[in-house]
């Protein structure tokens, strides 16, 4: 994860994206369900062009379930059809052939009405980094662990993984940068842990995460940390310190250390349910 983003480095994915793109029929762009705007690619809609598309909302179980609704309305009304999962949650796993055989129907219908026999519909996973993408190749192909490729003078063939018999994964997905659009969508990216943690300063991450949650979640901020609300945000990392024990010599809070664990309290789910965007 944490991939810096030099435009050669873009230039770069941008092409092998592309082309891998010729080779499926469809393509599966995994976005994170806590901030599914933010986290997709800006770029790739114009290089996947007319080829139907599965969007994935990964990591279903941190984001907050009625906004994931919200989202899947929104991407439905985009002509892309969007499910969300938790990636351990074999049901879950089991929609996205389920979806699939509905977005490649029409193509296979149209083939046998010409006579000819479709071959397996062909799809690629694409997504920012850490989205998830091994994770769901791995539970897509049974795997437990994740395979490594790019062994340097190996060359890493490329291999087709048969999903329920309907369809047929690329097993390297294609890996593109999230948007860099303003410094909100910065501060989301950084939240959930998709951007390098020295981008952004930790406590103003930190900051903008107690901010969220005091006008979204009042009700999660008082389930950790013991208050709803707050005026001052010096005053909410003074009671998270005393509360936490965040505190240096002579009893003074130390404000790293509290932005540090507003940070981790977050992204290992121990705040609740959370969502930094809505459609
Ligand atoms: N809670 C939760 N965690 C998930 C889910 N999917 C993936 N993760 C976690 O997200 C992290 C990143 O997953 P990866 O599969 O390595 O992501 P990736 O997109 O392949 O990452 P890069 O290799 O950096 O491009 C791992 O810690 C996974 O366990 C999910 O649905 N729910």
């Amino acid at each position: 994860m944490s991939i810096q983003w030099y435009p050669g480095h873009m230039a770069k994915a941008r092409r092998e994206v592309k082309e891998n793109l010729n080779l499926v029929d469809f393509v599966i762009e995994l976005v994170d369900a806590r901030a599914p705007f933010s986290s997709q690619n800006p770029m790739l809609q114009e290089e996947i062009q007319d080829k139907p598309k599965l969007v994935v909302m990964m990591k279903k179980d941190l984001a907050d379930p009625e906004v994931t609704k919200e989202w899947i309305d929104y991407f439905d009304t985009q002509f892309s059809h969007a499910i969300a999962i938790d990636v351990n949650k074999p049901k879950d796993i089991q929609q996205i052939a389920e979806v699939s055989r509905e977005i490649t129907r029409a193509k296979l219908e149209k083939q046998r009405a010409k006579g000819i026999n479709p071959r397996n519909p062909r799809a690629m996973i694409v997504g920012i980094p850490n989205v998830g993408k091994s994770s769901l190749i791995n539970r897509l192909a049974h795997k437990k662990k994740a395979e490594t490729g790019d062994k340097p003078g190996v060359t890493k063939k490329q291999q087709w993984i048969k999903v329920k018999n309907e369809f047929e994964l690329l097993d390297t997905p294609g890996i593109l940068w999230p948007k860099f659009e303003d410094e909100e969508t910065g501060f989301r990216l950084a939240s959930i842990g998709t951007i390098k943690d020295q981008i952004l300063p930790q406590d103003e991450v930190a900051i903008y995460i107690l901010n969220h949650l005091r006008d979204s979640y009042p009700e999660l901020l008082e389930g950790r940390f013991g208050f709803s609300s707050f005026d001052d945000v010096v005053e909410a990392f003074d009671m998270i310190g005393r509360k936490r024990g965040a505190l240096e010599s002579g009893g003074v809070v130390d404000y790293e250390k509290v932005a540090e664990i507003i940070i981790q309290d977050l992204r290992s789910n121990r705040i609740g349910r959370i969502s930094f965007e809505r459609p």
